[in-house]
């Protein structure tokens, strides 16, 4: 195991063939996991600018998805055998005028309130809640538990450091403190979690060493963290870090063994996207989960970035030696009472009782 920063970082320091004994340590054979999903941005309004997105829009046209749009996305979704729906979006929308007048017309006060009837009406069409809207409070997790089979929020970072540089000095929400807090919370409220790191924003190998042992100490603790996305930085035409330099392959090596090595409980997570040439490397270094993958959508996060066809992902993974197989948002570990509300444990025994566990 890797407990202390100066262990992990020699890990981020290793040169030459102790990378290959590294990744020998952190890879087991087995399965790769992915999950079936249908991406539905119901806004592109934020109060961050974090200087890597594209996402964002100062002016979002329309401000708001409405109900029969997402409607129409869940059905064709569940008709091209998908389970998942992800709901992920701009932080704070609903400070928006244009966003909030549209709440109003539709009669939500809030984009919670608004997000939390989507969630129901998505749950009872039978696809799976899957929410990340950025930082919320308590009461909105415990409210949103009781419609979502997992949640997510990426650390990014658990460096102060960047709230200073270009990456996040116009987005107060990721401050780490406030992220922690969040993650936290979803661990005491027994939520399923996907949480990430977002590397090559301008963080240190040491910041990268600090930012794990922060996610293993919250594990520690709570044991609701489902899966952890290693996600690399990539450089789009027109952000602020336009210039950044992206992480290496070798970078991302060390972070993913890293990563499997610290997090034997968890699964690592390398979005096949974001990494058409590299993934199956990221399989021989530990990783074992592709994130959610679409038939139909597109990554609005990385829309330059198409998903692999299944076909295409099975093909890759197997040849890696490893076998592809699928999951639901919620990994099979936390489907059960304890981390489920009733509604979505009923929901699942009913539609997808293959992915139970049978002992
Ligand atoms: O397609 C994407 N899916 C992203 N997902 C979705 C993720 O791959 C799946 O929804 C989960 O694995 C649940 O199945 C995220 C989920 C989170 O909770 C937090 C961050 C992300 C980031 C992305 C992303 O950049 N692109
Ligand atoms: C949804 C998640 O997508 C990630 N994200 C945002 N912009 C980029 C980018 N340029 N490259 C890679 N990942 C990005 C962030 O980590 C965010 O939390
Ligand atoms: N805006 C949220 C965040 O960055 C959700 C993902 S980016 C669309 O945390
Ligand atoms: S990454 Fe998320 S929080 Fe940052 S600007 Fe984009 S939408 Fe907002």
């Amino acid at each position: 195991m890797l407990h202390s920063k100066d262990e992990v970082l020699e890990v981020l320091l290793m040169k030459g063939p102790d990378i290959l004994d590294l990744m020998k340590r952190a890879c087991e054979p087995g399965s790769v996991t992915y999950s079936r999903n249908i991406f539905i941005p119901l806004t592109r309004a934020c109060r961050n600018r974090c200087g890597y997105c594209t996402f964002r829009s100062d002016t979002p046209e329309p401000p708001l998805l409405e109900p029969e749009d997402v409607m129409g996305e869940v059905r064709r979704a569940l008709s091209l055998g998908c389970t998942e729906a992800l709901f992920t979006f701009g932080e704070d929308a609903h400070e928006f005028p244009g966003v909030r007048d549209k709440l109003e017309s539709l009669g939500f006060g809030d984009m919670t309130d608004y997000t939390y009837h989507l969630c129901e009406l998505t749950l009872d069409a039978g696809l799976l809640p899957h929410t990340n809207m950025g930082v919320i409070g308590y009461r909105e997790l415990r409210m949103l538990k009781e419609v979502n089979a997992s949640m997510g929020l990426m650390l990014e970072s658990a460096s102060p450091r960047l709230m200073e540089t270009e990456a996040h000095r116009e987005s107060p929400g990721k401050d780490p403190r406030l992220r922690i807090k969040m993650i936290e919370d979803a661990g005491r409220l027994r939520i399923p979690f996907t949480t990430g790191l977002l590397i090559g924003i301008g963080e240190t190998l040491e910041e990268r060493a600090e930012s794990l042992l922060e996610l293993r100490r919250i594990q520690d603790r709570y044991g609701h963290i489902q899966e952890i996305i290693i996600q690399n930085f990539r450089s789009k035409p027109g952000i602020p870090m336009e210039n950044q330099r992206e992480p290496s392959l070798l970078e991302m090596v060390k972070m993913v063994a890293a990563a499997k090595i610290m997090f034997p409980d968890v699964s690592i997570q390398v979005p096949p996207n974001l990494n058409r040439e590299t993934g199956e490397v990221f399989l021989l270094a530990g990783a074992d989960d592709w994130g959610g993958v679409s038939p139909i959508s597109r990554d609005y996060v990385n829309p330059e970035a198409p998903w692999p066809e299944i076909d295409e992902l099975k093909r890759i993974t197997e040849s890696a030696g490893f076998a592809l197989e699928e999951r639901l948002p919620v990994y099979r570990k936390f489907i059960s009472r304890e981390f489920l509300s009733p509604r979505v444990m009923e929901r699942i025994e009913e539609l997808y009782p293959r992915f139970i566990e049978t002992l």
